[in-house]
């Protein structure tokens, strides 16, 4: 039995530069890849692209400032739910048996900052063969109010508990650029990169593709970053984008 673990950048399914705009055709034609591949088990996690940021910026929250205002918690979540539902209805419309989950109300850090994400209820979801949609969210974080969880962070958090065989990062660029604009075929090491990675482009408070980079490397499995183009390829089980080997 394959599980597979696709995180939908939030830069791909939104316009990042306009607050709360989704990117209606990239999402239809996302959650159209989806809807044509049969697979096992599929767990989707989405950013927050011009939903979360916009409001994570405007209240002064990141992964590591927090917020002790119940106000802004209900902003950037409210936010997040409301793409959540759009993402959940796109994949819905095509045929996908895709379920909200809200990350929230599950999830918390300690004051160390370690993320403390259950899966036993998305693994009973995934016996219904339900497809569990999560996104970046905000978290409580023991002494610091609620700091900023990004899709990225709930992707390494549930690999090893959920199994994953197959983990895939699907963001606007086609993978890990290098210096020339030229694709990095493969990382096994931060320092590969260090040079050429950069923040994001757009409103984004959880760190653009340095962290991506960072955080896949903490995997114990191997990954990908590949572009909406690489997607079909990603779910056939075919090589896309950058592999980032750990
Ligand atoms: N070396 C690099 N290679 C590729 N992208 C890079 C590099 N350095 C910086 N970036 C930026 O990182 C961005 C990808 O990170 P970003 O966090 O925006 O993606 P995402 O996960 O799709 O969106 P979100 O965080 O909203 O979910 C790219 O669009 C690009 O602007
Ligand atoms: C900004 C919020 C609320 C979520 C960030 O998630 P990401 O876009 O996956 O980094």
């Amino acid at each position: 039995m394959t599980t597979l673990l696709l995180k939908l950048g939030g830069s791909v399914i939104t316009d990042k530069d306009e607050p709360e705009t989704v990117d209606e055709d990239a999402l239809e034609a996302a959650a159209a890849s989806l809807g044509a591949v049969d697979f096992d088990r599929l767990v989707v996690v989405h950013g927050g692209g011009s939903f979360g940021h916009h409001h994570a910026s405007a209240h002064g929250v990141s992964r590591t400032d927090g917020s002790t205002d119940a106000g802004a918690v209900r902003d950037i979540h409210g936010a997040m739910c409301e793409l959540n539902d759009a993402v959940v209805d796109a994949l819905a419309d095509e045929g996908v048996p895709a379920v909200p989950v809200h990350p929230f109300s599950a999830a918390y850090r300690s004051d160390d900052g370690h993320l403390v994400h259950p899966t036993t209820q998305l693994a009973a979801m995934l016996d219904q063969g339900w497809v569990p949609v999560l996104h970046g969210d905000v978290v409580t974080h023991d002494d610091a109010g609620a700091t900023i969880l990004s899709g990225d962070e709930i992707i390494v958090a549930l690999a090893g508990n959920l199994g994953a065989s197959r983990i895939g990062l699907c963001s606007t660029v086609p993978g890990v650029l290098d210096d020339d604009g030229d694709v990095v075929p493969e990382i096994t090491a931060y320092e590969e990169v260090a040079d050429a990675l950069g923040e994001s482009e757009s409103t984004d408070v959880t760190g653009g593709m340095a962290a991506k980079v960072e955080t896949l490397l903490a995997l114990d499995s191997d990954s990908y970053i590949f572009g909406p183009g690489d997607l079909d390829a990603f779910l056939a089980g075919e090589a896309a984008g950058t592999h980032v080997r750990t």
